[in-house]
This record gives C-alpha cells, structure tokens and sequence, in this order.
C-alpha cells in the first residue's frame, strides 16, 4: 500500500501534458503558454518622454538658468513630427516619442514659460526622462518561454505585444461519475436512505476551479451493466474521476467494471486518513481516479492527488501546493498508523499559525469542511498529538486576508 507522497509519485508519473490550442487573449488567464513567445519588435518601440515637460538639447542647458524658443509642441498620439535644434525645445506630453535633436526631457515642474519660450531653471542631464526604444525588451527576444503561467502582468506584456490569440496548453475534460443506488439528482427532493448526489457538484466545482472543465455524467447504478455504459462515456474524455463504490462493499463495483474495460490498476488504498480507498488506473493513457463516495474523502482525495495532476496536464510547471508550518492550538487524537489529514481553523499569532480542529472529523461531516481553513498532516505512528506539536499544513483557501480598516 502506498503512503502519500508515493501515491502522488505514481499519480504524476502516469499523467503527461495535454495538447495545445490557439485562444483569445483574455481566455488564456490562467493557462500555460505552450510554445516559446517571441517579441515582434522592441518595447518601446521608440525612445519617449517619460514626464510632460519640454523636449531639449542637454548641452544647450549647461549654464541655467537658459531660454530656449519653443519650434513644437508634441502631445502623446499626436505630432511626431517634432525637432529640436540648438537653442531650442519642444514642449511635449508623457508618452510622446522624443523628437531628433533632443536629448533630454525638462520636466514642467523645472521651467518657467514665456510667450513662445521656455526657461529652463534646474540642471539637465543629458538622457533624462527619456525611456529609449528596445530598454523593456528586444524584437526577436523571448517574451515568455513555454510553460509559463498567464496572469494580468502576462496579459498586459502580451497585449502590448499584439499577441491577440495565444498558444496554450488545453483545459483538461474531467467526466465525473457518481456511483450508489442511493443517490439521487439535485433537484429531488431525498427521502429516507436517499441521497443527493453533492459530490458531483463538489468535483464539479474543484475541477473548474483548477481550471479543468467538469463533464457531469451523471449516476451509475449499483450493477456492471451502468457502470460500463458510463464509464465508456467517461473514457472520452481527459481523465475520469468516479466517486464511492470503492471499498469493500458487495456492491463496490467500480475497480472490477475498470479492470474488465481494460484499465491497469496502478494502486488500491493509500496509508492516509481520510482517502485509504482510493485507487488510481490509467485505459489508454487516460488516468482514472476512484476517490471514496464520504463527501469529506471525496473533497479531500481531490486536492491530495486529482488537482496536482489535472495542473500537469494544463501544463503548469509548478503542481504541487506546499505544506506550510503551524502549530496544533490543541490536543488530537488520531488513527494509528495512518497518515491523517484532519480539517482545521487557522488562527495566526505573533506570526505563527495556531490549527484548531475545526469540529467532528468524520468524513461525512460536512459542516467540518465547511468551517475549516487547511488540512493539517499528523504523523503516522501517533494515536494522540499534543497542543504545540508542530505540524505541516495543507491551505485551502487563502486566511491571510484582512478586514477592511475601521
Ligand atoms: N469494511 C469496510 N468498510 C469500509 C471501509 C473499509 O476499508 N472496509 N472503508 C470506509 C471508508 S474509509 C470509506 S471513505 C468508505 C468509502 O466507501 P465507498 O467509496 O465505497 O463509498 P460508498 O460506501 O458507496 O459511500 C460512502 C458514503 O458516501 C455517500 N456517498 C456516496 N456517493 C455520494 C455522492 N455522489 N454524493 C454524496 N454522498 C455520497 C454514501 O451515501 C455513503 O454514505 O467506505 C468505508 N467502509
Ligand atoms: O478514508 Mo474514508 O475516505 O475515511 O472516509
């Protein structure tokens, strides 16, 4: 049976990158470029003026204070007819390409205006305020290389670039199938010994918010027959995820109905709490999860080890989110000889993350889930951990943020 970070190794040895495809700019937030980027031309593509002010000749301003004859005026996106000859300047706004002749901006704060003239009254270094052609970056340079992740700033360069359409890594297909006789549809209303069927809507959700796009297939009823039909549908896509149907019962039919499709079984059950069910197949290169039906395990199981993967296969180059350090507020007990990840309240401090238990730990519980910030990771050989222990932490969301100031 395979421990935590081995089934993980196992889970990201068996998935590769999906393929590419061409989208709009703002479509691509969030995606990983999949080919190397390169500038057209120079950014900025010529020398500007980085303040308003007047366009001058440095050497012209040796001994201030001087009155220079204003010859131009050169607002941004205007004239860029402009020159500057000896004695001379041309008032110009921020963003203006600089006019021939001149090397140096005066910025207007500097300067005394007359009827057609300019007194330049602080010194002038020659290139100053000047923001010169190529300095951002050079035609033909790589903007980004392949496997870059693509956020606002990405975006901005982009643009400014005139990448209007971008290559990218594709968003991964997960077909969810949820499996029980018990289950019903959102939408019915459940009866005594019925269930809704959340856990579509819970992997659902985790899919889209990794960046993965859901395929809902719906139920699989507890005999081979639906679980086939199903699963085939499944296999269509990038990755299958199934839930419940994955322990002992007699009618846990998920890892059979896979091993008859053809599916290899890389692993059944994992030395951890919640998620020991869990196994891991992979049918013509599509990775199939079978995550426990507990809707805690289900939620769990998925950010331990469904999120990396789906990440690698949209091509990021960084999938796996880290353990960070706090101390448990309280004592704990815990299943020996299990890896437990239980759900905890985050309380920071003096800059230390205090994990309290965040209420009943059983993975049916879902008001648990719901009030924790973070799974905190307690060791395997311990049946009780004590306040102050130092313990690795799992955020699932972010708890740093802070309250609007009163
Ligand atoms: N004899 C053993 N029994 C159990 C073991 C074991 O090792 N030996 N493991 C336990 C653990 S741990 C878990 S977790 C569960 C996982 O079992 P399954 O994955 O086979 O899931 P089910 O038994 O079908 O369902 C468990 C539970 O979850 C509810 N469920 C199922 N699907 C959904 C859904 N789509 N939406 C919402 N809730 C769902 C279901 O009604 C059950 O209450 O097995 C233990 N048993
Ligand atoms: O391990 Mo089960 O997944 O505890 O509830």
């Amino acid at each position: 049976m395979p421990g935590f970070e081995e089934a993980r190794r196992i889970i990201l040895a068996n998935v590769q990158p999906l393929g590419e495809e061409r989208v709009p700019l703002l479509d691509a937030l969030g995606r990983v470029v999949s080919q190397d980027l390169a500038a057209p031309w120079d950014h900025p593509l010529c020398d500007f003026s980085a303040m308003d002010g007047f366009a001058v000749r440095a050497a012209d301003c040796a001994h201030i204070p001087v009155t220079l004859t204003v010859t131009d005026y050169l607002p941004a996106g205007g004239s860029i007819e402009g020159s500057v000859a000896a004695g001379c300047a041309n008032k110009i706004m921020t963003g203006a390409p600089t006019p021939p002749g001149s090397d140096a901006i005066v910025p207007i704060e500097e300067v005394t205006e007359g009827e057609g003239t300019v007194t330049v009254r602080e010194p002038v270094r020659p290139g100053q305020h000047i923001r010169r052609q190529g300095d951002d970056l050079k035609a033909g340079t790589v903007i980004f290389p392949a496997g870059t992740v693509i956020r606002p700033a990405e975006v901005s360069m982009l643009a400014s670039m005139g990448k209007a359409v971008v290559p990218v890594r594709r968003r991964a297909r997960v077909a969810i199938l949820s499996t029980g006789d018990e289950l019903i549809d959102l939408g019915q209303s459940p009866t005594r010994g019925k269930v809704i069927n959340s856990n579509a809507l819970s992997l659902a959700a985790a899919v889209r918010d990794a960046g993965g796009v859901p395929v809902l297939l719906g139920i699989a009823r507890d005999n081979r027959e639906s679980h086939r039909e199903k699963m085939l549908e499944g296999l269509k896509c990038d990755v299958l995820i199934t839930s419940a149907g994955v322990s002992a019962g007699d009618r846990d039919l998920v890892r059979a109905v896979l091993a008859e499709l053809g599916a290899r079984q890389l692993f059944w059950k994992i030395d951890i709490k919640p998620g020991g069910p869990t196994a891991f197949a992979v049918k013509d290169g599509i990775p199939v999860f079978s995550l426990p039906g507990n809707p805690v395990s289900t939620m769990v199981t998925f950010e331990l080890f469904v999120r990396p993967a789906l990440m690698k296969m949209m091509g990021h180059p960084k999938v796996i989110r880290p353990f960070v350090k706090g101390v448990l507020a309280e004592d704990v007990r815990k299943k020996q000889g299990k890896l437990n990840f239980i759900r905890v309240r985050i309380e920071k401090e003096d800059g230390r993350y205090l994990a309290y238990s965040a209420g009943d730990q059983h993975t049916g519980v879902l008001s648990t889930i719901v009030r924790s910030d973070a799974l905190a990771a307690l060791p395997l050989d311990a049946a009780q951990v004590p306040a102050g222990t130092e313990v690795d932490l799992l955020f699932l969301h972010e708890v740093d943020l802070q309250e609007e100031p009163r």
